[in-house]
């Protein structure tokens, strides 16, 4: 088994005192699309922003991230090398995170800086052939003839387009989408969870993105890991996760998870068989 994420042990207490993290292990396979669920404040970005290394677990802690088997922190340390390791992940966030002054290709190509000598960097001078790799992946994610608009211009789903176009010029062999569809209307979140799942299942890119939505999850995600107040109480298949089961796993918060965006995907999670409930360590 190829793991490109691994996770032990995550703790993590805010200086508020807020436990958001308790115990985390987790281990996703290459090639994985897996979705992350929980109602608001389930720990679902903080997660996400530790496998990043964007924030340190706790120090007293026995935690390890490690993508592709490379270290992203330890016991609290982010790593010296996280420039290298983050060139691996591609971010994709609820607020798009494009430069908005810059023109759609240009923000595509960032994804290449990471290969370029410096001072190609600073003057963003991008080759021919750079240009036409960031060309083919907006015609891949279907806005190439955006490429000269400023990014501002762009709809909200255009943008997070743009930046799943990014994470294809990057290379990047893991994808971390912190609820991406959060504010796109539905055709637009239609959109950005196929072109999701058409890159896991094309380039084989691991997947992993945090919804609120557990009909979105269970129609493009094999795998449900789900969080309630910073812990795993669900890690299995998407098709076993009825509303029953949610019900009993988080009571009066399942409302939030089976409230749909739209009336789309919706009824099938109440034509689901009856549950089998599966216990976390069967399902792991
Ligand atoms: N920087 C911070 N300082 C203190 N508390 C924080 C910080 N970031 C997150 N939290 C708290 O940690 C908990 C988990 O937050 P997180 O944003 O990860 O939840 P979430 O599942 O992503 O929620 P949502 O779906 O609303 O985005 C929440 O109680 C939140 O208030």
């Amino acid at each position: 088994m190829e793991t490109a994420l691994r996770i032990r042990q995550l703790n993590k207490h805010f200086a508020s005192g807020r436990h958001a993290l308790r115990n985390i292990d987790l281990d996703v396979r290459r090639g994985e699309m897996v979705a992350l669920i929980g109602a608001s404040g389930s720990g679902k970005s903080t997660l996400l922003r530790h496998v990043a290394g964007l924030v340190a677990a706790d120090g007293e802690s026995d935690s390890l991230i490690e993508i592709d088997g490379k270290r992203v922190q330890q016991r609290g340390r982010i790593d010296r090398d996280i420039r290298r390791v983050r060139a691996q992940i591609g971010f994709v966030f609820q607020q798009f995170n494009l430069v908005a002054r810059l023109p759609v290709l240009v923000n595509v190509l960032v994804g290449s800086l990471h290969r370029m000598p410096w001072w190609r960097s600073w003057t963003r001078a991008f080759t021919r052939e750079e240009r036409t790799q960031a060309l083919e992946a907006l015609a891949r994610v279907g806005i190439a003839d955006c490429q000269a608009q400023r990014a501002s211009t762009l709809s909200g789903g255009q943008q997070q387009r743009a930046a799943i176009a990014r994470t294809l010029v990057q290379g990047a062999k893991v994808v971390l989408a912190d609820e991406p569809i959060a504010s796109l209307d539905p055709e637009s979140s239609r959109k950005v969870m196929e072109i999701l799942a058409r890159i896991n299942r094309e380039d084989r890119c691991t997947v992993i993105v945090s919804l609120h939505q557990v009909d979105i999850a269970m129609k493009y995600c094999p795998r449900v890991v789900a969080l309630k107040q910073g812990e795993i109480v669900y890690d299995g298949p998407s098709s076993a996760l009825t509303a029953p089961l949610l019900r009993e796993l988080y009571g009066v918060q399942a409302d939030e998870l089976l409230a749909p965006p739209s009336g789309e995907a919706q009824a099938q999670v109440h034509v689901l068989p009856q549950p089998a409930l599966v216990p976390l360590a069967a399902a792991a």
